[in-house]
């Protein structure tokens, strides 16, 4: 656990970085500081392994003051990942992310087989260890960044805009890979994004700073997109944060019609049936294995002779379906949007339908989303 109590930061010319922090850091979290440009999100990073010292107030990690441990060798047991990973050019990707085990006297031997597990835990293919880090993509760049920050396995990891640096889709592997790697390794992470979406994907907790240095609002990221505590911070998690919001509630708590599903192989005659019972304006039209092949409107079917098989039966595509156990009410509401029949199809792993929930269905299920409460350092897990 890191504590900041009554922690301020004024620098010699007078600014204020940061204005009196209270701020607990969850042990085995990600913690995400977030806030537009100079609202002090990286002098307060750097608070934690002394590369900025406090004007007031006390950094503890697990209770002891950081003031107590000599600098070099705490930073050997914090992991510190930047922008644009800062690797040391003239070594190789191995030795880059053997540099802290070297420091700590490993052996050439160990500290460098200890890199290579790490290049498999951040998806690195073996074959670049001998590289240089300017013959890496960028995304690439910043995997070693993070194993040579992992190398030593400290407890607490410190990251300042490590993302930031690469394009959008390889930012978001770079998260998910984060992601994964944190659900096997539960470190201490303190993050610094200026950028709310990836705080609310990466983060346990959220720490929105103002600028003048303040915390605005120390929250669960679904706590924070659902009661922003001012003006300021409803700006900042933008108004679409409703949506996004809906990312926290799993698809698998909807509950699907599936008797609007017709099979290709029934006939015009069988589904107007269907379509009398259930009132229903579309049926989704499966094949033999229960995977969708699109819609048809009821009021084609009054139109089409009744011995035809829906087959050849004229559909409209079914846009883009979700995954009911593992994906989020956001995704079911985006298929939904999508979807040309105003109703988003569910499949399984496999992608076979389970069922189909309408655009009103939806909303109703949406509604009744409750709101999760508890303290941020220790809250439920974000999922
Ligand atoms: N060494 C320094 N001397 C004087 N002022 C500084 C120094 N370092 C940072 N500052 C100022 O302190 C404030 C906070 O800076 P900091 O880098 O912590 O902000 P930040 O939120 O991380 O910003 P960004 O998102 O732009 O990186 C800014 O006004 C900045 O100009």
């Amino acid at each position: 656990m890191i504590t900041f109590t009554g922690v301020s930061k004024l620098y010699p010319d007078g600014t204020t970085a940061v204005d009196n922090l209270d701020l607990t850091v969850g042990t085995g979290r990600t913690t995400v500081l977030v806030g537009p440009s100079g609202c002090g999100k990286t002098t307060t990073l750097r608070m934690v392994n002394r590369m900025v010292e406090p004007t007031h107030g006390t950094v503890a990690i697990d209770g002891e003051d950081v003031r107590n441990r000599n600098p070099a060798e705490l930073r050997r047991s914090i992991g510190y990942v930047i922008q644009q990973a800062g690797l040391f050019p003239h070594r190789t990707v191995l030795d880059n992310i053997a540099t802290v085990p070297l420091l700590l006297n490993w052996g050439k031997r160990r500290a460098r087989a200890r890199a290579r597990e790490l290049m498999d835990l951040v998806g690195l293919e073996h074959s670049h260890a001998k590289r240089y880090p300017h013959q890496l993509s960028g995304g690439q760049q910043q995997r070693v960044g993070v194993a040579r920050a992992l190398a030593a396995d400290p407890p607490v990891l410190l990251m300042d805009e490590p993302f930031s640096a690469v394009d959008p889709v390889v930012r978001a592997s770079l998260q998910e890979e984060l992601l994964r790697l944190q659900s096997e390794l539960h470190k201490t992470i303190v993050f610094v994004t200026h950028d709310i979406d990836e705080a609310v994907t990466v983060g346990d907790a959220i720490a929105v700073f103002r600028p003048g240095g303040e915390l605005a609002q120390f929250d669960h990221p679904q706590r924070l997109l659902a009661e922003p505590t001012d003006e300021f911070v409803e700006a900042f998690v933008g108004y679409d944060r409703g949506v996004r919001r809906l990312s926290f509630f799993p698809a698998s708590a909807l509950s699907l019609r599936d008797d609007i599903l017709v099979a290709s192989t029934g006939t015009v005659a069988d589904a107007r049936a269907v379509a009398e019972r259930t009132g229903e304006p579309w049926l989704l039209v499966v094949d033999p294995d229960r995977s969708p092949l699109g819609w048809v409107a009821a009021d084609s079917l009054r139109r089409s002779p009744a011995q035809q098989t829906l087959e050849t039966a004229e559909l409209v595509g079914y846009g883009h379906i979700f995954t009911v156990h593992t994906d989020s009410l956001r995704a079911a509401l985006d298929a939904s949007v999508l979807s040309p029949a105003g109703r988003a199809v569910g499949v399984d792993a496999q992608g076979a339908v389970i069922g189909a929930v309408s655009q009103a269905d939806l909303g109703a299920a949406i509604w009744s989303v409750g709101e999760s409460s508890g303290s941020p350092a220790e809250g439920s897990e974000h999922g």
